[in-house]
């Protein structure tokens, strides 16, 4: 084993969700995520095919499965036959009688026939009997990601609770691992929500001024985690004097536990430690990149949503008040006559503001680009970002900020991950962007740029970005966490071969 392989032996980014980037084209590379992307335009090639077929055994007996053979054969064909048609009543007579794992030639699954054609309901019992949904097909794909890029969103909501402890093909940033269904459909229904949050089974997470009231976790790696109160903790009163947003359901099934986050003013916050005397009130950076990542995903939405609410109270259009509605997802301006209560409008929503975090590599794929901004700690390097601004896409974004900071000119930019970064509310979308130039500007003789948000900006090799990375650097420089999108950029382009980039 290289001393590269030891030390880049990733640690999972979160251990639910372990990335190996010991070898290029690992799983959450960004070899791989290529391989995956390119396995995925393969697939749209070949999958329509198979779902043209399953149509035609559902509409005129023409699916491709050979019957005439008989025994477990014609079973198991028509086992995944009624799993892509969402037959429920024969694969619950057929489950006795074939492995609920079988394949067909190219190696689908029920489950990924299920998950093909969007049933549900045929995934959730196949899932009920103890299927395998960490299978792979030939194409390396499994029943979740046929799911999603089918575009079956409620099938790839079930399929997604069930991928802890999946080895996974697709990189998952921390901040984006909500469980939670958000059930947008609920929100409009005051009455449902109103009787959601009486419920006794219902959880709320608190907040106080927008900042999270959290206890210890016991996951060893992990530091805290949301103390979760039920309605008879908090009482009525509390919630009608804070601010409460509809967070989603545990699932797709509308009777599972609703969660809500409400945040109180100072004055209100002894509720907290009343009932958790360990708990308490925090500032949420840098804590909350130490959270279990899925109570993290419901922390990026909580306080994204919760810090919107609280800076625009009033409407940007002509002043008025404005009143919370839809669970927290809106904000209606309260003079009728307003022209934002017209018409198709965007200032009622919680905003999101897109940002580009680009790992800059060097025209000889030899280097990369990393830079301090001079909030950073001593000795720590990250990748440049910059803010969108309006009409630019994604590679523009990349390419203006790239240019400014560090003079640098970049060609094509590749599309890595993303993550939401909720300090307010931040979308991170990570990319890796070639340079076409080397020669820096990012220092004082070159005052035809912007110096004021990098101090400095360098080249650095693999080898000593791999240093980095696993904390052996000679004079101790370091880059983020592996919960920064940064990391997880600058982790791929290091695990990735030199002949693949
Ligand atoms: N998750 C991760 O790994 C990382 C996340 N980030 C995040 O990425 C984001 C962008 O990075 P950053 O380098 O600061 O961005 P920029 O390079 O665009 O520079 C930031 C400056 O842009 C201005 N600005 C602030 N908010 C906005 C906005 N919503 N739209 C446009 N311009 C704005 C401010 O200028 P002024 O002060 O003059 O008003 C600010 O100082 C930040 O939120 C940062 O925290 C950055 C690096 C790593
Ligand atoms: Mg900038
Ligand atoms: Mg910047
Ligand atoms: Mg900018
Ligand atoms: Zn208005």
């Amino acid at each position: 084993m290289t001393l590269f392989s030891r030390t880049l032996r990733c640690q999972a980014a979160f251990r639910r969700f372990p990335v190996e980037l010991s070898s290029p084209g690992a799983p959450g590379t960004f070899n791989n995520i290529r391989k995956l992307s390119q396995t995925f335009s393969r697939t749209s090639c070949r999958a329509p095919v198979e779902a043209v077929a399953v149509r035609g055994k559902m509409n005129n007996n023409n699916y491709p499965l050979d019957y005439s053979r008989g025994g477990i054969k014609e079973f198991n064909q028509r086992f995944l036959d009624s799993a892509a048609r969402g037959d429920l009543a024969e694969i619950s007579g057929l489950l006795g009688a074939v492995d609920i794992n079988v394949k067909s030639e190219r190696g689908w699954t029920a489950l990924m026939f299920a998950a093909r054609n969007g049933q549900t309901h045929v995934i959730s019992i196949l899932i009920e009997r103890g299927c395998d949904v960490n299978c792979l097909n030939a194409s390396g794909q499994t029943a979740l990601e046929i799911a999603r890029f089918w575009n079956h969103s409620e099938a790839a909501s079930v399929l997604s609770q069930h991928k802890q402890g999946v080895e996974f093909d697709q990189i998952h940033n921390y901040f984006s691992l909500n469980p939670l269904y958000r059930a947008s459909e609920m929100r409009k229904d005051t009455a449902g929500l109103q009787a959601a949050k009486n419920n006794m089974s219902t959880k709320f997470v608190l907040f106080s001024d927008q900042k999270p009231f959290l206890l210890r976790s016991e996951e060893p790696s992990r530091k805290y985690k949301f103390a979760v109160f039920n309605i008879n903790q908090l009482g009525t009163e509390l919630l009608e004097r804070g601010t409460v947003i509809f967070l989603g359901l545990e699932t797709w099934d509308p009777d599972s536990n609703a969660w809500f986050a409400v945040d109180i003013k100072e004055e209100l916050s002894d509720i907290g430690p009343k009932f958790f005397p360990e708990g308490k009130y925090a500032t949420p950076f840098p804590v909350t990149m130490q959270m279990e990542p899925t109570q993290a995903g419901i922390f990026a939405e909580a306080h994204s949503v919760l810090c919107w609410l609280d800076k625009y109270k009033f409407c940007s259009t002509c002043g008025s008040a404005t009143k919370i509605a839809e669970g927290g997802y809106k904000r209606v301006c309260q003079n009728w006559e307003c022209s934002s209560n017209k018409g198709v409008q965007n200032t009622c929503y919680p905003r999101v503001d897109p940002s580009l975090i680009m790992l800059v590599v060097s025209p000889d794929k030899k280097d990369c680009l990393l830079g301090r901004q001079k909030r950073f700690p001593p000795k720590m390097y990250s990748c440049l970002a910059g803010f969108m601004e309006p009409g630019e896409c994604l590679e523009d974004t990349c390419r203006r900020e790239v240019e400014e900071e560090s003079g640098i000119k970049v060609g094509r930019v590749d599309y890595h991950s993303s993550q939401p970064w909720p300090f307010p509310a931040v979308l991170m979308l990570g990319c890796i962007a070639y340079a076409r130039t080397s020669a820096l500007k990012c220092s004082k003789p070159y005052p035809q740029v912007d110096t004021s948000e990098l101090e400095e900006a360098r080249w650095f090799s693999r080898a000593e970005v791999a240093q980095m990375l696993a904390g052996q650097h000679p004079h101790g420089l370091y880059v983020p966490p592996g919960e920064a999108i940064a990391h997880q950029l600058i982790k791929s382009w290091v695990a990735s071969s030199f002949s693949n980039l």
